[in-house]
């Protein structure tokens, strides 16, 4: 017992004063590291738009605001988490308190974003600013034509400088990739004077990894001795990494002259007519286009022509403007959301999702409870003179395909009609041997303020994606024979969101209302 000796009582005074030193340092330790998630929490705030819904819904449709969101939940909001676990001993209960309230916000439900999603938001940037000839400085920035959220930090433009130099063997995307990871460079030392802090997004950032990745760009260029600089440099900042060292050893011998300056690929990417399309900056025949006119056009309902301009003749391509209600293209999308999936390349069940088109989809039958479905097949049928009847066998058209685009989301050019015979043993049941997708009717379901246009490279025809209006066009011509001119795209969505409605109507089912022309190249009108 102490009481029995004062010298034990003395002993215990003395281990009070201890005491009080470890707790100190301990809870010093403890609200060193509060306050550094405090920081980290205060930087991932600047870098969130205002709480409000207008501000977050523009945030999210620009694709750097779209790409800094996956990011954050992919890397920065793992990291955050990760340190408040090592809390856990400290407060066990208000820690628990605090999973239940981030389950119960029902990001459970959604997948949380993981790293397959942030590559697919870097390739997005990557394809948008190669096809839409955007500048690293301008991207960099958040800024979208405009309009701005917030910029990309060190760790962002190393990301996407690696993508664009791997993205094709081209020297313009190697040139790209010198500039992104300059600016990796630059920023990171300009943080570094500012407060030598690191945010949690930037932690993986080493320095050593961009000027590795500037003289693999360099030498993607043929710039040899370049190449072997940033080698060394990264080697420099990095001499224990065996890797680092090979590469310069590799370069330096390249450039030492055994290998005489050696040129490595110097293949440029193509402005192809699509990229052109995409853009807007196609040149216009005048001769083509003297041709070309608007006009009411005549429907099935005689009081009821609609708004139609010709874009080309042979394969005819209209866009026809007002065909669809906001309140009628809201019900669509309504009965859609909740069942979109990832697009597989074609329609066939169980094919692999495609890096061709990215989105998703889902079908809308005509027999939806809802009747706006069967009464928009009907508007077509109005429009187009062709039958839309939906059976159980031998349908005269498919079902409503709804369809949404991703971050920078895109159909490369492609064919409607089925190129391949094997396709068209594969259909369900209701269209078996109903014959090829004759024509096309897409729904622009929403305004699409950048990107998105339906483009025909083939041809030089643009369809600007105007909400309410909607593209048409002949897949076959009127002797059954495929338009090869027909070939098409959905070109990435720059700004915005972009959704759909497709309406194939299927060759056997219009055999009398289009019928074969006098010659095997009769045309549409
Ligand atoms: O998105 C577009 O503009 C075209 C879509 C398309 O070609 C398709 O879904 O087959
Ligand atoms: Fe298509």
């Amino acid at each position: 017992e102490v009481y029995s000796s004062t010298a034990d009582v003395v002993q215990l005074a003395n281990n009070e004063q201890l005491l009080v030193g470890l707790l100190e340092t301990y809870l010093d330790n403890e609200l060193a590291r509060i306050k550094e998630l405090q920081t980290h929490l205060e930087d991932i705030k600047k870098l969130l738009p205002e709480n409000t819904e207008t501000s977050i819904a523009n945030y999210a449709v620009n694709p750097v605001g779209a790409y800094s969101t996956i990011k954050r939940f992919a890397v920065t909001w793992t990291h955050f988490f990760a340190q408040i676990s090592d809390l856990k001993h400290a407060n066990n209960t208000a820690l628990r308190g605090l999973a239940t309230d981030i389950v119960s916000l029902g990001l459970s439900h959604h997948i949380w974003p993981q790293v397959v999603d942030l590559n697919g938001a870097v390739a997005a940037l990557v394809r948008l600013q190669k096809m839409y000839q955007i500048p690293v400085k301008e991207l960099a920035d958040g800024n979208i034509r405009g309009m701005k959220v917030s910029r990309l930090g060190p760790d962002d433009c190393l990301r996407l400088g690696r993508a664009m130099l791997h993205s094709d063997y081209s020297s313009s995307s190697a040139a790209l990739a010198i500039q992104w990871m300059e600016e990796a460079i630059r920023m990171h030392e300009q943080r570094h004077s500012a407060n030598g802090e690191q945010s949690l997004g930037d932690r993986s950032f080493q320095i050593e990894e961009a000027y590795s990745a500037l003289a693999d760009a360099h030498a993607q260029l043929g710039n040899v001795t370049a190449a072997a600089n940033f080698a060394m440099k990264a080697f420099v900042k990095d001499p224990e990494n065996s890797s680092l060292k090979e590469k310069f050893l590799k370069y330096e011998d390249m450039s030492s002259g055994s290998h005489s300056q050696k040129k490595i690929s110097r293949r440029n990417t193509t402005d192809s007519m699509y990229e052109r399309l995409c853009r807007g900056d196609q040149w216009k025949d005048p001769k083509i286009e003297a041709r070309l006119f608007c006009q009411y056009k005549n429907t099935l309902v005689p009081i009821r022509p609609v708004k139609e301009e010709v874009l080309y003749l042979d394969p005819r391509v209209s866009i026809f403007y007002d065909v669809i209600t906001d309140k009628e293209a809201a019900i669509l999308l309504e009965l859609a959301k909740s069942k979109m999936i990832r697009a597989p390349l074609g329609d066939v069940a169980g094919e692999k999702t495609s890096e061709q088109r990215i989105g998703k989809l889902t079908w809308l039958w005509d027999a939806d409870v809802n009747t706006t479905v069967a009464h928009l097949s009907k508007r077509v049928e109005e429009i187009t003179g062709l039958s839309t009847v939906i059976r159980d066998k031998l349908a005269d058209a498919e079902a409503w395909q709804i369809a949404t685009y991703g971050i920078g989301g895109m159909f490369e050019p492609h064919h409607d009609f089925y190129v391949d015979e094997g396709w068209l043993n594969q259909l369900p049941s209701h269209l078996l041997n109903t014959g090829r997708r004759i024509a096309t009717f897409v729904f622009y379901l929403t305004d699409v303020q950048l990107g998105g246009a339906t483009v025909f490279p083939e041809i030089n025809v643009r369809v600007p994606p105007v909400k309410n209006a909607a593209a048409f066009w002949y897949n076959l011509k009127r002797s059954g024979d495929m338009y090869h001119a027909s070939m098409h795209a959905g070109c990435p969505v720059l700004y915005g969101q972009k959704w759909i409605a497709n309406k194939w109507t299927r060759e056997r089912g219009q055999i009398f209302r289009r019928r074969c022309g006098l010659s095997p190249r009769a045309t549409d009108e």
